[in-house]
């Protein structure tokens, strides 16, 4: 691929960018301040979200999106689910005609319900097999550190997928394809607010059942949540689905999972969000669109109701464990 514009130089549009190129394909990336986008040109550092990385000649950064949009063959999208929208609707009269839209968000739209790749159809105004989607165990610290990772490019056209999969693919990063929007884009939401789960109870003290309690749990109610929505059932066992909850659930780099943390050792929420330091945490938002859509299909997720109920009803989380170690008895796969 010849070219690929980044737009969003966080954590992981940062970290993407990197990938690219280490790849061999040239990146524009964009930084919504110039002073970012100045420190990477000139001093090869971002130095506000990955400061111990060196960046590499083939990736250079602008603060002017028209520019890095120009030629793109490739717009990977690399900004927070809840303002993917607007950013989106700015940079839409600039999108390359024909070329992948490719988000890395991990959400879903408040308000609307949408998952990510919805939302980039309905904004730019391209048809579903034009949108493709980034997800799977990929903390960008770990990844911007070229330790070994594998990830999933969702597409229903699987020629883009194979296209995109070339771009990305070096030493330390292993790109598989998988036809299953829907399932890849629900696994990457879900897990967020089940490592809050996961979070709250390790910031209560508990140990690795309770973990692997949460986690497996979570799965079932992220799986029955795809089943209703047409997900193929197979991708929540692999790496958009158990893959990304086992690496968000365990990881104190997750910014959910310490989130949840702050929580569960008896913090507020406001407390929490200052502790975040701006970074996007983005399961406190999404726990409660999830829950929205659970209701709209009539599926059950316990723990996703009360991760919405602790972070916005004030729901003291010991409460929260004992009502869900109190729920109606069942079987395994009810
Ligand atoms: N950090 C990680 O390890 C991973 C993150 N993701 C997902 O990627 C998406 C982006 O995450 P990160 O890069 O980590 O986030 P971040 O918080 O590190 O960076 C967000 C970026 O979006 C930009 N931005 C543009 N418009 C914005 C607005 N209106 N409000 C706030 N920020 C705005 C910010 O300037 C910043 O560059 C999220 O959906 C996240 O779940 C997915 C996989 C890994
Ligand atoms: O999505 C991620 C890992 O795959 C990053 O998780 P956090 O957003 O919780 O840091």
């Amino acid at each position: 691929m010849d070219r690929v514009a980044v737009l969003g130089a966080g954590s992981w549009g940062t970290a993407f960018a990197k990938v690219l190129a280490d790849s061999g394909t040239d990146v524009v990336l964009w930084a919504r301040r110039a002073e970012v986008a100045d420190a990477i040109s000139t001093g090869r550092v971002n130095t506000d979200y990955l400061p111990d990385v060196v960046l590499p000649a083939n990736l250079t950064a602008t603060a002017d999106a028209d520019e890095a949009l120009d030629g793109a063959r490739a717009v990977v999208l690399a900004v927070p689910s809840q303002t993917l929208r607007g950013n989106l609707a700015g940079w839409r009269p600039s999108l390359p005609p024909g070329a992948t839209l490719v988000s890395l968000a991990k959400g879903v739209e408040l308000g609307t319900l949408k998952r990510m790749s919805e939302v980039v159809r309905e904004v730019a105004g391209v048809p579903e097999d034009q949108v493709a989607v980034v997800t799977g165990p990929n903390l960008a610290k770990e990844i911007a550190a070229e330790q070994p990772t594998a990830t999933v490019i969702a597409c229903t056209d699987h020629d883009r997928a194979v296209e995109l999969q070339h771009a990305c693919s070096n030493s330390y990063f292993r790109p598989y394809t998988n036809v299953d929007v829907v399932g890849c884009e629900l696994g990457g939401a879900c897990k967020n607010v089940i490592a809050l789960a996961c979070g709250m109870a390790a910031g209560m003290g508990f140990g690795d059942n309770t973990m692997a309690s949460i986690i497996t749990r979570g799965l079932a109610e992220t799986a029955r949540l795809g089943a209703a929505l047409g997900a193929d059932p197979l991708t929540f066992a692999g790496l958009a689905g158990l893959g990304d909850l086992v690496a968000t659930c365990a990881s104190p780099l997750s910014r959910n999972r310490s989130f949840g943390e702050r929580l569960g050792r008896g913090d507020s929420l406001a407390r929490a969000q200052e502790a975040a330091h701006g970074q996007v945490a983005e399961g406190v938002k999404s726990c409660s669109s999830i829950r929205e859509l659970a209701a709209r299909h009539d599926v059950d997720m316990p723990i996703t109701e009360g991760v919405h109920q602790v972070c916005h009803e004030g729901l003291d989380p010991r409460v929260l464990t004992a009502a869900l170690l109190g729920r109606e008895r069942k079987a395994e796969r009810q």
